[in-house]
């Protein structure tokens, strides 16, 4: 049979977004498969691997016959926190230090910081694809050179690739929609299933009632917090919370809860549950999320902008004491036109995150409230 066009059946060629986007979830499995991925720069090309998700042995092959090339990139938020004076990221010649040394440097509360950390390049993409593997942000980096054999079965992905497949992230479309009636909420609630984004993540908003899209809609972003919303861990008001807000919606005569899938402010349950051990050493929830290498708050709010978008609504009265919600929709157009405050409770486990939260975190809690709400 003759070659011609008609036997291409799937031309990418056009569609240079979906191929960043699917290079860019590729580079997250690899990752997470503790394999390097090529990083394209403009100044050159640099391999990476994820410290959190290699072994002993993949150490020693990334090392392969040139120990010293082999560095360890950590964010500029443990840098801080490992008192260094520099505001950006650090990086660090290993040698042949061990694995065990590697990984108390990237982690460990006690790190020296006497080792000679330098100030490293700001490759912001790195954070962004810890980020999307849901995996603590350092790892090893050795410079590449074009076709160099040691990297030749590795995924090449270019940082301007990642860039792009990021402003594109956050478009979602409903896939599924289906009644769930809810034991504590008495209107018709439907589970409405949204996909799209990175990583092809699903998405949930409650509907609770018919919200009037012609008024602001009662809305609560919720972040997932599998502890707090499905076991009512003590250690945080979540589940709370997502009750309350589920009921005063329910109050108001039908609105919206946007369930996101952004288990511990987005840095997923594995880095939640090591910050949560650090916190039983003292720390507080924002510096053992910056002694893992996380900035207090790194969640992005595109997909609750997209599903509002594709529910129909403008304009919100928004439950919730966090402003950076507030501002994350108005950043997109989303009026805010009210806030109401969601209470939730105060333990004696949960006082200090709470704390935390209001003075470092801006939250605007109402203590007389949260107090008078619940005794
Ligand atoms: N990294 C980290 N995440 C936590 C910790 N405690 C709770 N979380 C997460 O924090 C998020 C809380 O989300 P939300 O319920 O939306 O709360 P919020 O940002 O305080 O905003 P509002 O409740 O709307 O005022 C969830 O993703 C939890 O899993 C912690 O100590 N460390
Ligand atoms: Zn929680």
């Amino acid at each position: 049979m003759a070659k011609g066009s008609s036997d291409i059946l799937f031309d990418r060629a056009d569609r240079r977004s979906e191929t960043a986007k699917i290079n860019s979830e590729r580079a997250v499995a690899e990752l997470r498969y503790g394999r390097p991925v090529l990083l394209r720069f403009e100044t050159g090309t640099v391999a990476v691997l994820a410290l959190d998700c290699v072994a002993p042995d993949d150490l020693r092959r990334f090392r392969g016959s040139g120990p010293d090339r082999v560095s360890l990139y950590l964010t500029a938020y443990r840098a801080r926190s490992l008192g260094l004076s520099t505001l950006g990221p650090v990086a660090l010649a290993i040698g042949a230090a061990d694995f065990e040394t590697v990984s108390r440097l990237a982690y460990g509360t006690k790190a020296a910081s006497d080792v000679e950390w330098r100030p490293a390049p700001e490759w912001s993409c790195l954070a962004d694809l810890a980020s999307l593997a849901l995996l603590l942000p350092a790892f090893l980096c050795r410079q590449a050179l074009p076709g160099d054999p040691a990297f030749a079965g590795c995924l090449s992905l270019g940082a301007d690739e990642l860039r792009e497949a990021m402003a594109h992230e956050a478009r979602f479309s409903e896939i599924a929609r289906t009644r769930v009636p809810l034991r504590d909420v008495t209107a018709e609630t439907r589970f409405v299933i949204f996909r799209g984004g990175l990583a092809q993540r699903d998405q949930l908003a409650i509907v609770v009632g018919e919200p009037d899209v012609s008024r602001p809609v009662p809305v609560r972003i919720h972040s997932s917090c599998i502890t707090g919303d499905l076991f009512a861990s003590l250690k945080c008001d979540c589940g709370d919370q997502l009750r309350e807000g589920l009921q005063l919606i329910a109050q108001r005569g039908g609105g919206v809860l946007l369930y996101l899938d952004q288990e511990g402010r987005g840095t997923g349950l594995a880095a939640k549950m090591r910050a949560y051990g650090l916190q039983h050493a003292g720390f507080d929830t924002i510096d053992a999320d910056a002694e893992l290498g996380f900035e207090a708050d790194g969640r992005r709010y595109g997909a609750a902008v997209s599903m509002l978008r594709a529910l129909g609504i403008g304009a919100v009265e928004l439950l919730t004491n966090n402003p950076a919600k507030i501002a994350a929709l108005e950043a997109a157009g989303i009026e805010v036109r009210a806030r109401t405050a969601v209470l939730g409770a105060i333990t004696a486990e949960n006082r200090n995150y709470l704390v935390t939260k209001t003075r470092r975190g801006g939250h605007l809690l109402d203590w007389p409230a949260i107090a008078a709400n619940h005794g």
